[in-house]
């Protein structure tokens, strides 16, 4: 899939260094339109650092990141502001100064229903559970119409039933607006089950690329083959999570 002309991600030779330590180190990467990839990669490997990279929140880097069009992210912990009722977390990020506050909520009930958080509009993040704060989470993310959306480990803080209602639902909302998503996780059936690739992120680089084929919706058992191969690039044994 590699090499279109106007991929929702390009990276060439990424180089980012802590002092001098080089955390990503020559690092090549495309991300294509419509496209879902899911990244993993050891604790530490740099993985949150290059999501930054492309979130346009680090720009001292050697190589280049281009990212063209709008891009959205998303992180383990859902970042609302509690002062703010649900429905203004939602249009929060978007440039809409000339927008009447009615157009605004509008906006925002449009995504709380995909999401299925109709009815909460007007909720104060406190009172919602986990799983909601990180669907409104979600919610703002995609109002942007991102053509690239980036997934810190979305689900992580989750429990296991909330968790795989997430995946559904990301799943649709994937195949609803259809931006290039880049998903860190630590859970190797997780990627398995949503991504279209899965690249393992080691020593600076991309170490491995797994391509998924069988058609969604999948179980983990689909791609058992891919999951032996992921867990020996991250040199875990089987059963064991990244
Ligand atoms: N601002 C910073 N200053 C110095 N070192 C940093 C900074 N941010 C990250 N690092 C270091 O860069 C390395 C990669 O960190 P990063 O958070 O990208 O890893 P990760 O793969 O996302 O890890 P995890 O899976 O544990 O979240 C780590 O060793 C970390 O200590």
């Amino acid at each position: 899939m590699a090499g279109t002309v106007n991929p929702a991600a390009a990276v060439r030779g990424l180089t980012k260094r802590f002092g001098d330590r080089a955390v990503l180190s020559g690092l090549d990467l495309t991300i294509e339109r419509g496209e879902f990839v899911a990244l993993l990669g050891r604790s530490g490997s740099g993985k949150s650092t290059l999501l930054r990279v492309l979130a346009g929140l680090d720009a001292e880097i050697e190589g280049t990141a281009r990212v063209p069009g709008t891009v959205s992210v998303a992180f383990q912990q859902p970042r609302l502001l509690p002062w703010r009722k649900v429905w203004r977390n939602v249009v929060l990020g978007l440039r809409r100064d000339g927008e009447s506050q009615s157009r605004n909520r509008a906006v925002a009930e449009r995504a709380l229903a995909e999401v299925q958080l109709s009815g909460h509009a007007d909720a104060w993040p406190l009172t919602l559970s986990g799983g909601e704060a990180q669907r409104v989470s979600l919610a703002r993310a995609l109002v942007r119409e991102p053509d690239l959306l980036l997934l810190d480990e979305p689900f992580g803080a989750l429990d296991a039933l909330t968790r795989l209602a997430m995946h559904g639902l990301v799943e649709d909302l994937w195949r609803t607006h259809r931006p290039g998503v880049l998903l860190v996780t630590h859970d190797v059936d997780e990627a398995l089950l949503l991504a279209d690739r899965v690249l393992v992120l080691g020593e600076g680089r991309i170490l491995a690329e797994h391509v998924l084929s069988h058609p969604r919706p999948r179980t983990a058992a689909d791609h058992a083959d891919v999951r032996t191969r992921v867990l020996a690039d991250l040199g875990v044994t089987e059963g064991a999570s990244a």
